[in-house]
């Protein structure tokens, strides 16, 4: 079942054309990896979706349908219903998922009181349930501030705050980019993971075609704003037909060769 569906999205900055015509599907249970250099308007496309773009950037055209609605049509107001609820984000920037004075405990309160009517004890054990859920050791995180955790400890707490409320939709933009390696292959395992539990759609960006190639399902290239590639992970990684695309997988010898290898995947 399709989850979101961009038409003919354009987006500007003063005269200044940021992406045009971006065109993308994710059903259920996809896991769409959006990919290009940088600079190519993926963050961009990613925020728009959630309605996150600053004041600066405006959408010229297009539309964003999630289910029925059109989320470019939606009042701040009306956001309150989709943003962290059904749609979740998990950044690069793991620590700006948290305000620095309040421990985690706190801020998953705040979002089960935001989104559920669960008395103070039920959010308080669904939180611990949530952290032990992503394997941390949920007591102490509970408890913690962000400074007092690991990188890869706060961004599993992130994780686990973006899927609580089960969304439909993650957008995961480079979550693993300021990660050792080992702490991001775990990262990316447990997004799969939970992503499994759910059957939510996953929008990955990622400058990473071995993550794409383990991960996702389908991909999208950008390039300059536009996307000049779309389709099944399979075909594109065995059969990319535009140059930039054929320059990506090139540059990564594991994936240039070949049906057999991606055949085990
Ligand atoms: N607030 C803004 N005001 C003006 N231009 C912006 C703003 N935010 C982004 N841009 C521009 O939009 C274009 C797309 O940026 P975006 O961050 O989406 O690229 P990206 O593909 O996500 O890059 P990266 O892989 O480096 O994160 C860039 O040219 C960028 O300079």
């Amino acid at each position: 079942m399709s989850v979101l569906t961009i038409s003919s999205l354009t987006i500007k900055h003063r005269e200044e054309t940021l992406v045009q015509n971006i065109r993308l599907s994710v059903n259920e249970g996809d896991w769409l990896a959006l990919v290009g250099e940088s600079g190519s308007g993926k963050s961009v496309t990613a925020s728009s979706i959630g309605g996150l773009l600053p004041r600066e950037l405006i959408i010229s055209s297009g539309r964003i349908h999630f289910g029925e609605a059109n989320l470019l049509d939606l009042k701040e107001k009306e956001w309150q219903n989709y943003r962290g609820k059904v749609i979740s984000y998990i950044f690069q920037d793991y620590q700006g998922a948290f305000t620095p004075f309040m421990t985690i405990g706190a801020h998953f309160d705040e979002m089960l009181k935001t989104h559920t009517n669960n008395s103070k004890q039920q959010r308080k054990e669904r939180a611990l349930e949530t952290l032990k859920n992503v394997n941390l050791p949920e007591e102490r995180v509970y408890k913690s501030y962000p400074f007092q955790l690991s990188g890869g400890q706060l961004q599993r707490a992130a994780i686990a705050m973006a899927m609580m409320l089960k969304p439909k939709l993650l957008i995961a933009d480079e979550p693993t980019t300021a990660l050792d390696s080992i702490t991001a292959t775990h990262v990316l395992q447990l997004i799969s993971n939970l992503q499994q539990q759910t059957n939510c759609a996953v929008l990955f960006i990622t400058h990473d075609l071995r993550h794409v190639r383990k991960y996702a399902n389908k991909m999208a290239v950008m390039l300059k704003g536009e996307i000049v590639e779309s389709g099944s992970k399979t075909s594109i990684l065995q059969q990319p037909q535009h140059a930039y695309t054929k320059a990506l997988i090139a540059a990564i010898p594991s994936l240039r060769s070949t049906k057999n290898r991606l055949v085990t995947i």
